[in-house]
């Protein structure tokens, strides 16, 4: 079945209120939570689909895909949807699913760092199971070409104005120096910096990734504004000021296609977030489970039951006598 975005209208009414509320507390102590919940939906649509599959821990059945090369140490925001679930738990128990709640989390995100809002597509349900060598495999790597970035998108059923607005994402959260170090000392084993990097902004990341960085050391995807959800990515990429080689492919690479739409998105914000919803909403809807597929997670972490018959939740009947 379709998704709906009235789907929880008569079941849950409070859902987005509460999701708001939740992600809002955070966010006053921790911005940069906006940016680790858009890119937690992206992670888990990207592998078996907007399933909640990225969330789920590893148990003797699951191999947690948070311990894929993409993710680990990089996924932050798992705590604050927990305090999301239990908060709609406490008001509409065994009614929302977790995929559900990160497709509304991607959008509240969008929001508060002042982007646009759209109406959530609803209705997904929980995984049974998690996919980690899937995530190796469908996440697409910081140091991907404009042809492998679009071969990746096209693999999801998404086209090249998809790619290049979902990008804008990078318009606020971080990244760790490894993910784009090669780019300041050795690229492509030149001995020198990435030809497409401005040569103030090496400078800059070359203080906050010296040779020996520590893994730890981060910089911001967009340096003009770092918190905010706006259209400067597209503009940083005109200056050669992209953070990741994915980012400034999408303006000089050599047989960029792509540069039209840079241009457009940089010119007119408007444009920018116009098709960012349509390519959000065109994400979510990635490989979904709906109807009688999978279940609706009492804990996000953990399915319901898993293959020894132990229940995810103590204090929650298992899905089979519930459906008794
Ligand atoms: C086009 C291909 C993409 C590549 C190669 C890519 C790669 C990356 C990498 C390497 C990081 C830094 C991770 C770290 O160092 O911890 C990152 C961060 C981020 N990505 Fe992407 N990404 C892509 C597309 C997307 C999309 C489609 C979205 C969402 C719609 C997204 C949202 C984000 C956000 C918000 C952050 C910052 C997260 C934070 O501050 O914790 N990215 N991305
Ligand atoms: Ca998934
Ligand atoms: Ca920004």
């Amino acid at each position: 079945a379709d998704l709906s975005s009235t789907y929880y209208d008569t079941t849950c009414p409070m859902l987005y209120s509460i999701v708001y509320r939740v992600i809002n507390d955070a966010y006053i102590t921790d911005p940069r939570i906006a940016a680790n919940l858009i890119r937690l939906h992206f992670h888990d649509c990207f592998v078996q689909g907007c399933d909640g599959s990225v969330l789920l821990n590893n148990t003797d059945t699951i191999q947690s895909e948070q311990d894929a090369a993409p993710n680990v140490n990089s996924l932050r925001g798992l705590d604050v949807v927990n305090n999301i679930k239990t908060a709609v738990e406490d008001s509409c128990p065994e009614t929302v699913s977790c995929a559900d709640i990160l497709a509304i989390a991607a959008e509240v995100g969008s929001v508060l760092g002042g982007g646009p809002s759209w109406s959530v597509l609803l209705g997904r349900r929980d995984s049974l199971t998690a996919n980690r060598t899937l995530a190796e495999t469908n996440l697409p790597a910081p140091h991907f070409t404009l042809y492998q970035l679009k071969q990746n998108f096209a693999a999801q059923g998404l086209n090249t104005s998809d790619l290049v607005s979902l990008s804008g994402a990078h318009t606020f959260g971080q990244a760790h120096c490894k993910n784009f170090i090669y780019r300041l000392y050795n690229f492509n084993y030149t001995g020198s910096a990435d030809p497409t990097l401005n040569s103030t902004y090496l400078k800059a990341l070359s203080e906050i990734c010296p040779v020996d960085a520590t893994e730890d050391n981060l910089a911001d995807l967009d340096l003009i504004t770092p918190n905010q959800f706006d259209n400067k990515y597209y503009s940083n990429l005109q200056y050669q000021n992209g953070l990741l080689q994915s980012d400034q492919e999408l303006f000089s690479s050599s047989d960029a296609d792509t540069t039209g739409l840079v241009n457009s998105f940089s010119s007119d914000q408007s444009v920018f977030f116009e098709n960012f919803v349509v390519s959000m909403i065109k994400m979510g809807s990635i490989s979904v489970l709906t109807e009688d597929e999978g279940e609706i997670r009492l804990q996000c972490n953990l399915v319901n039951e898993d293959s020894s018959g132990l229940v995810g939740v103590a204090s929650k009947a298992p899905k089979q006598k519930l459906a008794a």
